[in-house]
């Protein structure tokens, strides 16, 4: 099996920015690279923050923290960060115009056999892939934000994809410490933004009937399911509580949920208005630069003290 030294991150937003953290800390060499240089300085400020969190947290080393650090080379250049690259992570925004434009663009300039592997949350990869000149190396990495400590991570193949692909993409999210999962058949959304999906609709749904606002529904969510998923599934949760009473649950209120099939009105409301939540200072809730710094900070230490309960967790356990 082909071994990976050099990765490319596409993309340095929200997901990118903790694609290319994961790599470095695992000690790859990295070339993290995005279209607007402000982003670039912006990832870098994060990660730095977030290698300090996980030295605080006695997850890393200081040493360790600076040897990630130079792992990553920052870049305004597609040439520079794919041209030597043996593993490249696409994560541009979701609209699959701009995907097929960046594999066309990678498709000049890096190595035909480097894997491609895109974070997408929801677009097939036959879809990504209906272009490529060589689809047998295109696949879906799809992280769960923050990427650096949620553990989870989507393997979604298509039907031309390598084999050889298939493995070296498990064993490279192995290698820096993710739980891959790897789809038997691709669809729209996969699994758990399929499951995501139906509880966000579902949240909308109580909050546009006046059910309750969004901060009890979040709490909710938080203190009831959110509480058990992190470690029992929907599968085991009906084991444990007994299918006959879940039959009937599920036969009382199935009638009653959301069908809705697009996103909520209230979302459509706030992307049009630019609310599109931390990136922007407001969504559903108003965000300072102080507040988002420190419920994130707040939010990666609850994370790490759940990593610390799941370590050694492996899919399907
Ligand atoms: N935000 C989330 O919670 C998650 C997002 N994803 C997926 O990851 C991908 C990226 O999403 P986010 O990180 O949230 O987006 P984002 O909007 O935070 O970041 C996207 C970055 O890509 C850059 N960019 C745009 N066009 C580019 C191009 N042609 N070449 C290079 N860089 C370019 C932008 O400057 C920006 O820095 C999407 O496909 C999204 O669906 C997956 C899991 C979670
Ligand atoms: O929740 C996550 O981190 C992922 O499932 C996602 O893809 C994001 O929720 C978002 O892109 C919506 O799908």
């Amino acid at each position: 099996m082909k071994e990976i030294k050099q990765v490319a991150v596409i993309g340095a937003g929200i997901m990118g920015h903790g694609i290319a953290q994961i790599f470095a800390a695992a000690g790859f060499s990295v070339r993290l690279y995005d279209i607007h240089e402000h982003m670039l300085q912006k990832a870098k400020e994060a990660i730095e923050a977030s290698l300090s969190l996980f030295v605080t947290h006695g997850m890393i080393s200081a040493e360790q923290k600076e040897q990630a650090l130079g792992n990553i080379r920052l870049t305004i250049s597609l040439a520079e960060a794919v041209a030597d690259a043996d593993f490249i992570t696409e994560a541009i925004p979701e609209k699959v115009e701009l995907k097929w434009e960046i594999y066309r663009q990678i498709e000049e300039l890096a190595r035909e056999d480097t894997v491609v592997a895109s974070n997408t949350s929801t677009i097939p990869i036959t879809q990504l892939a209906r272009y490529a000149k060589y689809p047998e190396r295109m696949i879906i990495t799809h992280y769960f934000n923050p990427a650096y400590l949620v553990p989870l991570v989507e393997v979604v193949k298509h039907e031309k994809t390598a084999t050889s692909v298939v493995e070296l993409t498990l064993e490279t999210m192995k290698r820096i410490g993710k739980v891959p999962v790897l789809l038997q058949k691709e669809i729209a959304g996969f699994i758990a933004n399929r499951l995501q999906a139906a509880v966000v609709r579902e949240a909308f749904h109580l909050l546009e009937e006046g059910v309750a606002g969004a901060a009890q529904i979040d709490a909710a969510m938080k203190a009831g399911p959110g509480f058990r998923w992190a470690f029992i599934g929907p599968f085991e949760t009906l084991d444990f509580g007994g299918l006959d009473t879940w039959q009937s649950a599920m036969n009382n209120v199935a009638p009653e949920l959301c069908n809705a099939t697009q996103a909520p009105a209230m979302i459509n409301q706030l992307v049009e208005r630019g609310e599109l939540g931390v990136k922007t200072g407001s969504g559903i809730y108003a965000h300072t630069p102080e507040t988002v710094a420190a419920a994130i900070e707040l939010r990666d230490q609850r994370f790490l003290s759940l990593l610390h309960s799941k370590q050694n967790e492996t899919a399907g356990h």
